[in-house]
C-alpha cells in the first residue's frame, strides 16, 4: 500500500472543507487532484503529510502512520514557494535537506543538473522568478528520491516550455518507480501526464479514470435518450446522458452498432456531433461550465 486516506473530515470553523475523504494508491502511479478554487485541494495534501491535523480519519503512507516523521525519507511535499526563504540561495535550501536526510553533495548536484537550476543555484531566491522557484521546489523535492511525490500546484506559473520540461520529470519520475499525487487547474497537462483523476467537489471526492471515456465521443440528439442508454449499456457501450443528448464514448468506426441498435428500437436520430473528450470536459460536467 502506497497511501490510504480513511475517513478525513476536516473544517475551518463552522465551514467543512472535507466531509469524509477516502481513497488508496495502491499501485505506482500518476494521479490528479482537481477542484475549484477553494475547494480542500491544498488542505488536503496538508493532512495527508500532517502539516495539517484532520479533526477525524487517518492516514497511512507506505505502511506507516501520516504522524510518523520518518516517512519524509521516503516521501516529499512540493508546497508553494512561501515555504523559500529569500535570503538564501538554491544551494543552500537544496544543502540544508541534504544535512538533514544524509544525502550527498554529488547526489544535489546531480538532480541540481537534471532540473536544470546550475546556473542560478548560488542566487538568493528574492531575485528569483516564479519560473525559477517551482524549479527548485520540485528539485528540492527529489532530492531525497520519495517513493511518492505530492505536488501541489507544481506548474503555476510555468511557461509552456517549462510546463513540458517538469512534465517530462514527472514522467521520468514515474517511469522510475514514483508515485505522484499532484493538484492542479492545468488540465491539458494533466491529460499528457494521467487519466486516474480525483475530483474535489462539495467536501467529497470524485475518483475517475478518464481513459475508459475513451478519446473522442459523439454526441447524439435522438428521440429517446434514456431507452438508447438501456439498449447500448446491454452491449458495455460507455454512454451518458448530457442534455437531452446521449454521449457515446466510441470510435467512428464502432459506431455502427450504435446506429443498428438505434434502428432496430426504433430510436430516431437527428443529429450527431463529435466532441473532443479529456479532463476538462469531465471537469465542466461535474462543476458545470462556469466553474
Ligand atoms: N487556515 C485557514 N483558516 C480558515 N480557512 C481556511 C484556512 N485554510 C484554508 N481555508 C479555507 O478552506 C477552503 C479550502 O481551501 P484550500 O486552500 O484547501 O483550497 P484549494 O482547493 O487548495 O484552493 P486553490 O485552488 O485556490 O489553491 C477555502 O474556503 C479556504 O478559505
Amino acid at each position: 500500500m502506497i497511501l490510504s486516506v480513511k475517513e478525513i473530515r476536516k473544517s475551518y470553523g463552522k465551514e467543512e472543507v472535507l466531509k469524509g475523504i477516502t481513497f488508496e494508491i495502491t499501485q505506482p502511479q500518476i494521479i490528479a487532484l482537481v477542484g475549484p478554487n477553494g475547494s480542500g485541494k491544498t488542505t488536503l495534501l496538508n493532512v495527508i503529510t500532517n502539516l495539517l491535523s484532520a479533526d477525524t480519519g487517518n492516514v497511512t503512507v507506505l505502511g506507516k502512520s501520516n504522524k510518523d516523521p520518518n516517512i519524509f525519507r521516503e516521501i516529499s511535499y512540493m508546497q508553494d514557494n512561501s515555504v523559500l526563504y529569500d535570503y538564501l540561495t538554491g544551494y543552500d535550501h537544496l544543502q540544508f535537506i541534504g544535512d538533514v536526510q544524509g544525502i550527498t553533495k554529488e547526489k544535489i548536484l546531480e538532480v541540481v543538473n537534471w532540473i536544470g537550476i546550475d546556473s542560478y543555484m548560488h542566487k538568493k531566491v528574492g531575485k528569483y522568478s516564479l519560473g525559477m522557484k517551482q524549479h527548485l521546489l520540485l528539485a528540492m523535492a527529489i532530492v531525497n528520491q520519495p517513493k511518492l511525490l505530492i505536488l501541489d500546484e507544481p506548474l503555476n506559473g510555468l511557461d509552456p516550455s517549462n510546463a513540458i520540461k517538469i512534465r517530462k520529470i514527472m514522467l521520468k519520475l514515474y517511469k522510475d518507480g514514483t508515485t505522484i499525487l499532484l493538484s492542479s487547474h492545468n488540465l491539458d497537462e494533466i491529460d499528457r501526464l494521467t487519466s486516474q483523476i480525483m475530483f474535489l467537489k462539495d467536501g467529497n471526492l470524485i475518483k475517475e479514470d478518464i481513459s475508459v471515456y475513451e478519446k473522442t465521443c459523439y454526441d447524439l440528439s435522438i428521440s429517446d435518450s434514456k431507452k438508447a442508454k438501456e439498449v447500448l449499456e446491454g452491449y458495455e457501450i460507455p454512454v451518458e446522458i448530457v442534455d437531452d443528448k446521449l454521449r457515446v464514448f466510441k470510435e467512428a468506426s464502432d459506431l455502427y452498432l450504435v446506429f443498428k441498435e438505434l434502428e432496430k428500437n426504433k430510436i430516431v436520430l437527428d443529429d450527431i456531433q463529435k466532441k473532443v473528450w479529456g479532463s476538462e470536459e469531465r471537469y465542466k460536467m461535474i462543476f458545470g461550465e462556469d466553474s
